[in-house]
């Protein structure tokens, strides 16, 4: 509830307003009746011609207002929800920025994708019908019962009863349903996540010829789902069908008594018309607001979910201290001071006592076998992880007393996994610097070897698709490389980036790039002796600890692991070279 009027704080003006209209559109409704009684009941007694003209002006106007009253209502309403919807997509998607790894995985990528679309949806739907169907209901009811006592003390008590009675019924239909909802929910992102993984990964399945057992699995998926929706509704038909005979049983019930009371003289004719419009409208109210009863405790899970990524408190935490603008005098870059780092739900530290230094004008390269913490080091000065002990140094500060914008607006960094936006190539390459030039785009892309770029029908601004999936595992490195050289920074990760680059691209990129990235700090994480065996600095790790730093000569004198992986390597790279 507390999200929910978060997210209705800016516009309570127009909440207010919007209350004020609905409430209009119940009064006039419920004045109808009353006048419709008076003529029959005038009428009856030999009323005067012109009093029945003037109650038909006035139940014409009073309809002309009503309606208008319920369109601007409409209006209102579906205005305010999506303002509210728009609001909450922005924040999600905000609060998702600020993640870490760990924090996303806490909700899962799929969930996370149905939290802020498929959620937030029911959320806005549910807010449009809860304020036409459900808000105006405790105004009908209690304007409906206090003139249903003013014509008759008897059909108030009636009404009062028939209202508790259909309220307490709807009331205990929704406790039951939110129960449901909440695993329709969970159902929806379960679905969401074996859906995602069939459609990207289409092409494994189809490799392993694992279709049937795929589709097995999306099927259980699909009728949990089903199971659940149908049992929801089954539940919410029940209610149905107990609302409209309770409606009808009044109607009768009124008649009845109605009579008898007419006979006793203690109402006329015409006030039964009203009174059956009332009871009318208080429970076509009170059906209308059960329907929406079945968005609203899945709108209120789906709000609790929203709530669970809006108040989780990020990881990582920005600190409040600049870094030093002019840092380009600082030799050194980075700094690892004893650096141990653990995954949170690990058994044991990923990184161990890691000490070294990146200079500006120099490259460090870390090499080491499959899963020895290469990308964790990369990281860690992201900060997309934080030290479990010791501390990381950007230009002589603790990156963690910095804002992480600042601490990234610093660094230049090519993933492991090349990966582009769809759009165009030059999309992309102002991702690295959103006020790259032509002409700097084009350079960047020189010095990452994509000539191919021009080969292109439209050239830079040729197209990209998704993922980039258009382009070749070697040209999205080279074009994820030109991207990062787009941006100026005082240190360039590339981050096994010249893995899918045959060893001529290879060399004529390291080549390159030795002259651009000179005035920076430049680190490589490699498997390929050859692309980092002229490195200033060649940090050898093992299972997350240094077994060796030092320069290529060094290392192959003195290192055995780095031995043992020249040996098994650098014949067949020298070779190519
Ligand atoms: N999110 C995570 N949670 C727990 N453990 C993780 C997580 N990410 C990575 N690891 C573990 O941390 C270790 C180091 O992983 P990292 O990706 O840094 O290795 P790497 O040397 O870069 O490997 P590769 O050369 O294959 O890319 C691995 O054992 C991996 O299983």
């Amino acid at each position: 509830m507390k999200t929910i009027l978060q997210f209705i704080k800016p516009y309570k003006w127009l909440c207010f307003f919007t209350l004020i209209v609905m409430f209009l559109d119940v009064a006039g409704g419920l004045l109808i009746p009353t006048i419709t009684a008076n003529m029959i009941n005038a009428g009856i007694n030999g009323g005067n011609m012109d009093y029945l003209i003037r109650s038909g002006i006035l139940m014409l106007i009073v309809t002309i207002v009503t309606s208008l009253g319920a369109l601007l209502g409409s209006y209102l309403a579906a205005d305010l929800s999506s303002k509210i919807g728009r609001d909450m997509r922005n924040d999600l998607y905000d609060k998702s920025l600020t993640f870490s790894s760990y924090d996303f995985e806490q909700f899962g990528t799929g969930s996370m994708i149905t939290r802020t679309l498929n959620d937030v949806n029911v959320v806005q739907q549910g807010a449009v019908w809860f304020i036409q169907m459900v808000l105006p209901v405790p105004a009908v009811c209690i304007m409906g019962i206090v003139m249903a006592f003013s014509i008759d003390t008897m059909m108030g008590f009636l009404l009062t009863g028939a209202t508790v009675f259909i309220l307490l019924l709807a009331i205990l239909v929704t406790r039951k349903a939110s129960l449901i909802f909440d695993k329709l929910q969970k159902f929806l992102d379960r679905m969401n996540v074996v859906l995602r993984e069939n459609i990207t990964g289409v092409r494994v399945i189809r490799a392993f010829n694992k279709e049937k057992d795929e589709e097995k699995r999306m099927k259980k998926s699909f009728e949990d789902y089903a199971e659940a929706a149908i049992s929801a509704n089954r539940l919410f038909a029940g209610l149905e069908s107990i609302a409209l005979f309770a409606i009808n049983l009044i109607i009768v019930i009124i008649l009845w008594l109605g009579g008898n009371r007419i006979g006793a003289g203690f109402m006329e004719i015409g006030d039964i018309t009203a009174l059956t419009q009332y009871a009318m409208m208080i429970l076509f109210y009170i059906i209308m607001a059960q329907m929406v009863m079945i968005l609203i405790p899945r709108a209120m899970i789906c709000v609790r979910r929203i709530s669970d990524v809006l108040h989780l408190t990020p990881e990582i935490q920005d600190g409040g201290l600049s870094v030093d603008n002019n840092s380009s005098q600082t030799k050194e870059v980075i700094r690892f001071k004893a650096v141990s780092f653990r995954f949170t739900d690990a058994g044991e530290n990923t990184l161990e006592n890691l000490d070294f230094i990146c200079k500006r004008g120099e490259t460090t390269a870390i090499i080491g076998s499959t899963g020895s913490g290469k990308s964790t080091v990369a990281q860690m000065i992201l900060r997309f992880h934080d030290v479990t002990s010791g501390s990381v140094l950007l230009n002589g500060k603790d990156i963690r007393s910095m804002p992480q914008k600042e601490l990234r607006e610093h660094i230049s960094y090519v993933p492991q996994k090349a990966w582009l936006f769809s759009g165009t190539i030059a999309d992309n390459l102002r991702h690295g610097n959103d006020r790259a030039t032509e002409q700097q785009m084009k350079h960047a892309l020189s010095v990452a070897q994509s000539e191919f770029v021009y080969d292109l029908p439209d050239g830079l601004y040729s197209r990209v698709s998704q993922g980039g999936t258009n382009f070749s595992g070697g040209q999205k490195q080279r074009l994820s490389i030109a991207r990062a050289l787009a941006k100026k920074a005082d240190l360039y990760i590339f981050d096994d980036s010249f893995s899918a680059l045959d060893f001529k691209t290879d060399a004529a990129l390291r080549k390159a790039l030795a002259n651009e990235v000179k005035d920076a700090a430049v680190l490589i994480i490699a498997q390929r002796i050859s692309t980092i065996m002229n490195a200033e600095q060649i940090i050898v790790l093992e299972e997350g600890r240094i077994v060796g730093i030092g320069n290529h000569d060094f290392l192959i004198q003195t290192c055995p692991v780095y031995q043992d992986i020249a040996k098994s390597q650098i014949k067949g790279d020298m070779n190519h070279e």
